[in-house]
């Protein structure tokens, strides 16, 4: 029986990129692709078709950041498949960015530029705002939509005769200064991305803790400094174009720096073809792309605290009684 691999944020970036590697990993795989509309999902499924005509390729069609979404979403999944193998959580914001450049100087004159640069520590703000539900949205699209929407699709992921794969794209930006437990929403920061990356990779360790003994196993993944959407709406264009060419001088000695959304893809399709058991669920594993263009994937140990980890998954369960309490009537 052919595995069944859904794929949120698939509409471009790292997301389709990602599509169209697994598919040239195993063209007998069934892909079911997410997107936040109908028109996305069926420009999206013409363009991995153009490519691989005889793949088989279904839509569905969510927006992360509306619960009532994600829970008819959900629904839909179970009714149409009874066993999901590989679900990549890889849809994601950033809004209103803002690059501090001084801090970019700054960190040039105490050589932590390298870093800033592979990081953005300290380089990036982003303002926040509320979404329909009441939520913070880069909270709720980032991490809190595929919480619910992993919770709810439980009985596809659980207790098969194989195992199944979570596999989150998080970001070398998580952190745990942008991170706190009494606001894990980050309201009241600038730097929603970081926390809400952070939150991601704090989910996943939990979740390996809790789902691992019913074959459910969990992963994230960075897929280093990609050109993307989201990316370019970071700088006007003229200025990106400027940049790019510096950009590629950076790869020889920011491994990070993959640039494009194949090579961003690098980790994801690795860990498609690991063995569940043979990975550690603190370790982060990184994209990279070397100088002469060469891709790879580099593990490296995640900064988090376990106890933490605990505490804010037990805050994501009160906060999912409030959802379900909420959407009652969009329940079986
Ligand atoms: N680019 C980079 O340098 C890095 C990116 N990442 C992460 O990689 C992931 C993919 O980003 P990337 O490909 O770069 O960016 P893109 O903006 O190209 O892709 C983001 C994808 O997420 C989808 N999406 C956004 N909001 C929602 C929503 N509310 N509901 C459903 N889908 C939504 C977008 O759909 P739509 O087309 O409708 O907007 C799009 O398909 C993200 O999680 C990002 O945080 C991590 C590290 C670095
Ligand atoms: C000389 C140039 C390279 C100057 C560019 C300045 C900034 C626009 C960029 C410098 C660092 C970049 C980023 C680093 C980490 C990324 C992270 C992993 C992610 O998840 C999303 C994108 C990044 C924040 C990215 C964004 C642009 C920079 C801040």
């Amino acid at each position: 029986m052919e595995r069944v691999v859904l794929v949120t944020g698939a509409s471009g970036g790292v997301g389709l990129a990602l599509c169209q590697r697994l598919l040239e990993e195993d063209g007998r795989i069934h892909l079911c692709i997410a997107c936040r509309n109908d028109q996305k999902s069926e420009a999206t499924r013409d363009l991995i078709l153009a490519a691989h005509p005889a793949a088989q390729v279904s839509t569905v069609e969510v927006d992360l950041g509306n619960l009532a979404s994600v829970l008819r979403v959900a629904q839909e999944l179970r009714c149409r498949f009874q066993r999901l193998d590989f679900v990549y959580l890889n849809a994601g914001i950033m809004p209103n960015p803002h690059v501090n450049f001084k801090a970019l100087w700054r960190g040039l004159l105490t050589g932590k530029l390298l870093h800033m640069l592979t990081t953005a520590e300290g380089v990036m703000t982003q303002t926040d705002r509320l979404n329909g539900d009441g939520l913070q949205e880069v909270f709720a699209t980032n991490l809190f939509g595929h919480f619910i929407l992993v919770r709810q699709l439980e009985s596809l992921l659980c207790g098969n005769e194989k195992p199944s794969r979570l596999i989150w794209t998080s970001s070398s930006n998580a952190r745990e200064s942008a991170f706190s437990l009494s606001d894990y929403q980050h309201a009241k920061g600038q730097e929603s991305y970081s926390s809400s990356k952070y939150a991601t990779d704090l989910t996943s360790v939990v979740l390996n803790r809790k789902f691992n003994n019913q074959g459910l196993y969990s992963s994230v993944v960075c897929p280093g400094l990609v050109m993307s959407n989201m990316t370019y709406r970071i700088l006007p264009v003229f200025l990106w174009k400027l940049l790019m060419p510096i950009m590629w001088l950076i790869r020889f000695f920011a491994k990070t720096y993959t640039l494009t959304p194949h090579n961003g893809a690098e980790a994801h399709v690795w860990l498609f073809k690991q063995k569940p058991e043979s990975l550690d669920a603190l370790v982060k594993y990184h994209s990279c792309t070397s100088g002469l263009g060469k891709n790879y994937v580099e593990p490296r140990k995640m900064d988090v605290d376990e106890e933490t980890a605990e505490k804010f998954y037990q805050k994501l369960l009160e906060l999912e009684k409030e959802t379900l309490e909420k959407y009652s009537d969009l329940l079986d």
